[in-house]
């Protein structure tokens, strides 16, 4: 069953369109990456799937209804953490978690109790009369994520939840994100990190230019982009290394040394190659091959082509 279904989901400002004509679908109970470059329309899709922004053309459905006919409706069965902070810095976080539940339509008693029991459940219980002004980027991005889900949502959406955070916090977040999901809550991300979306996602949707470039599941979306080959050679032969495969419709998209003078190529291709010819080119140009090996593209690999391929038509 999806919870979310959009047709021709658009929105312009002025003559930009920034989000233009998408379609697409989430399942009940799992969690969807909206991946893209910096201004891909991310944020105005989720906005607009959050009711705080109206699309200029098109439609979304939220739990079957309608993000403008019905918008009451969806904002009262969803969560929402946006990229900036929602949480007043001068209160403590028992505080702020009381006021937001309070504002859900809880009763004060109730809410306070329910605020400590969160700050509990998520490691914050030491800093709850803590004004918020003195908490850590990590501490305080998990209390925003707190205000958003005071009431255990059917919909989460949350915009960047890690960015700029310490690989710790970072791994919370994403215990927390997996928490929300195990008790039934559907969650769409977006992110700029391919390892979040690799992590959590079971479906990602790649956009650029305000387009849908790919949508799948990590492994189908990597699928589609083709393989991957790995390549070890002496530094000295990178150059010619590179411009032989390139004859043979791969694309350079890394390197790391691997000793002093010897350092692994890795290319992208469209379809997986057959290695042999590649082998024995190499050997009549007289490059020494340390190691050679095919591998999936990652999705990386796939990130970069599809939003290069688009942007460069
Ligand atoms: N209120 C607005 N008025 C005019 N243009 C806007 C407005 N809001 C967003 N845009 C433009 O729409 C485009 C898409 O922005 P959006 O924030 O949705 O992208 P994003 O993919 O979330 O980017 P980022 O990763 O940088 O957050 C950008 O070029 C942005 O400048």
């Amino acid at each position: 069953m999806n919870v979310i279904e959009t047709e021709g989901l658009t929105r312009r400002y002025g003559d930009r369109t920034v989000v233009d004509g998408l379609d697409f679908r989430v399942r009940k109970g799992s969690v969807h990456a909206l991946l893209g470059p910096n201004g891909s329309g991310k944020t105005t899709t989720v906005r607009m799937l959050s009711t705080l922004l109206r699309p200029t053309s098109g439609q979304a459905r939220v739990l079957g209804f309608d993000t403008v006919v019905d918008a009451v409706r969806v904002r009262q069965r969803i969560g929402s953490v946006g990229q900036f902070h929602s949480v007043d810095p001068r209160l403590t976080g028992a505080e702020n978690l009381t006021m937001f539940a309070r504002l859900s339509g809880m009763r004060a008693r109730v809410a306070r109790r329910h605020a400590r029991d969160l700050l509990e459940r998520f490691d914050l219980a030491d800093a709850a009369d803590q004004r918020v002004q003195n908490y850590s980027g990590g501490m305080r991005r998990r209390l925003d994520i707190l205000a958003g889900t005071v009431v255990r949502p059917a919909v989460l959406f949350l915009d960047e939840p890690t960015t700029g955070l310490d690989p710790r916090s970072r791994n919370d977040i994403f215990g927390y994100i997996l928490n929300f999901v195990a008790a039934g809550t559907t969650v769409v991300l977006t992110t700029q990190y391919l390892d979040e979306a690799e992590r959590l996602a079971d479906a990602i949707t790649i956009l650029d230019g305000g387009r849908t470039v790919a949508t799948g599941t990590p492994a189908e979306i990597t699928a589609a982009v083709g393989a991957g080959l790995d390549l070890v050679v002496t530094s000295a032969d990178r150059g010619r290394a590179v411009e032989l495969l390139t004859g043979f419709g791969a694309r350079e998209v890394g390197s790391t040394a691997v000793q002093e003078d010897s350092i692994r190529l890795s290319f992208g291709l469209d379809e997986e190659p057959e290695l042999l010819p590649i082998l024995r080119a190499l050997d009549a140009d007289g490059i020494d091959v340390h190691d050679i090996g095919r591998r999936r593209a990652s999705l990386d690999e796939a990130f970069l082509a599809l939003t290069e391929r688009t942007t460069a038509s």
